[in-house]
């Protein structure tokens, strides 16, 4: 059956001094409307190369993207997305960092009414009393709200995040796992994320896809999530179903170890260890009890 959003075979390679570089291959996914998709594996395998391609920000090799029955050959304002850093334009206001989309989007509109769809959606993010102040004045945690607000305000088909809280405390994390969640149970976006955090896919995506390890990635495994939304943090965690689940995305990921990306495999193939592997918090590891706080793949040992 088609999706809202279909991936048909998607792939990217980079030139290098060895012919092209496979970084994803054979990437096919069918996403319904209002479905929240979390991609999760290794750095380095082509998490964030898959996201942005679907953003339109980097063409595909080979394939082609649809979003709602249209072939994407670009970016578009029917894709809203949010970056691990908002960059947002220091100099100006929380307000006109968000208008700025607005009025790119909405310029048949009258300026106060850009104005207040812009104040609406800071206001659903928490921030109805920072609308003014200086973007450069915001706490990280604040930047990112405004950026999440900025990409609810242009009504997006789609959204897009790649690792939205990724440079975020464990506490904003939550608390900003908690604002989107509340906007998707508003407005049920389709959604497409990319996390490095296992439980943060649990308590966010209908289905989690889990690609292997590069190079020449491609989709390994697919969970589906059987939690309803909206969902509540605790609710979550105690569901006899999370932790067979979470044994199940960490026991992928662990198998499929660690590899150097496409292009460190060129320059550094006698180097390739599987000493780089997944590791859980040590604060996880010691408590060993249900776990409240997420789990992190760090990068690299
Ligand atoms: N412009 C480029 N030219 C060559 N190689 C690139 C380019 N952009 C990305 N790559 C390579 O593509 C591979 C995948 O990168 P990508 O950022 O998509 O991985 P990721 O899974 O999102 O990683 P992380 O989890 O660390 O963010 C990496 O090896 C990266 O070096």
């Amino acid at each position: 059956m088609a999706g809202y959003v279909e991936l048909f075979r998607v792939g990217k390679s980079y030139p290098s001094h060895n012919g092209p570089a496979v970084i994803v291959r054979d990437i096919s996914l069918n996403i319904d409307q209002g479905e929240f998709i979390a991609l999760i594996g290794h750095s380095g395998c082509g998490k964030s190369t898959v996201l942005s391609m679907v953003a339109g920000l980097s063409e595909c090799s080979t394939g082609a993207i649809v979003v709602a029955n249209r072939e994407i050959d670009g970016p578009g304002p029917d894709r809203g997305v949010v970056f691990q850093s908002p960059c947002l334009l220091p100099w100006l206001t929380a307000l006109e960092n968000v208008q700025i989309g607005v009025d790119r989007v909405y310029p048949h509109v009258s300026r106060a009414q850009r104005r207040e769809i812009a104040a609406y959606h800071l206001q659903l993010v928490g921030l109805g009393d920072s609308l003014e102040r200086k973007a450069a004045e915001l706490s990280q945690g604040m930047q990112q709200r405004v950026g999440i607000a900025r990409a609810f305000a242009i009504s997006p088909k789609m959204l897009l995040l790649d690792e939205p809280f990724g440079m975020l405390d464990s506490l904003t994390r939550m608390e900003l796992q908690e604002v989107l969640a509340d906007l998707l149970a508003r407005d049920r976006k389709t959604s497409l994320m990319v996390t490095h955090d296992v439980d943060e896919a649990l308590l966010m995506a209908d289905r989690i896809v889990m690609m292997t390890s590069g190079p020449a990635a491609t989709i390994g495994e697919i969970v589906t999530v059987p939690f309803a939304r909206p969902r509540n943090r605790t609710e979550v965690l105690n569901h006899p179903d999370y932790y067979p689940l979470r044994e199940r995305l960490i026991g992928f990921l662990e198998n499929q170890g660690h590899h150097p990306p496409a292009t460190e495999v060129e320059t550094k193939a006698e180097e390739a260890t599987p000493a780089n592997v997944l590791r859980i918090d040590a604060a996880d590891q010691e408590t060993q009890a249900p776990l409240t706080e997420n789990a992190r793949l760090v990068r690299r040992a």
